[in-house]
């Protein structure tokens, strides 16, 4: 069985589901212009000659989120892994950046 047609769907999880929508393209947008912003970090550093990864900034950034999560009834050690996963994918594009293979710029519509 299926319920992905959404008119069948009770009103209460449609409505709930138009949310969750929302909220990820939301997500998506807020990722795109933190990466916009990543990516030019990584080419002031590999300007500069320095290292991709800042481990001391990292540590700073999560106990903040950590707080930040706790605060907001998130699971902290769940806010963790998630910093964790996007600044692991920003430091292989800074690596690509230092190494003169910067992944392609993406336009946007
Ligand atoms: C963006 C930076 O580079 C790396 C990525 C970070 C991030 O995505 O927040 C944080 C620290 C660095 O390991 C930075 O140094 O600010």
């Amino acid at each position: 069985m299926t319920d992905s047609d959404a008119s069948r769907l009770p009103p209460e999880l449609a409505r709930l589901r138009a949310s969750i929508d929302n909220i990820d393209a939301a997500l998506i947008h807020l990722l795109a212009e933190r990466f916009k912003c990543t990516q030019q970090v990584g080419a002031l550093k590999a300007e500069r000659g320095m290292p991709p990864a800042d481990p001391g900034r990292e540590a700073q950034q999560i106990a903040r989120l950590r707080a930040l999560a706790d605060e907001a009834g998130l699971d902290p050690q769940f806010a963790e892994k998630f910093l964790n996963f996007i600044v692991a994918e920003v430091i292989h594009h800074h690596e690509a950046i230092a190494a003169g293979d910067p992944p392609a710029p993406r336009t946007g519509t």
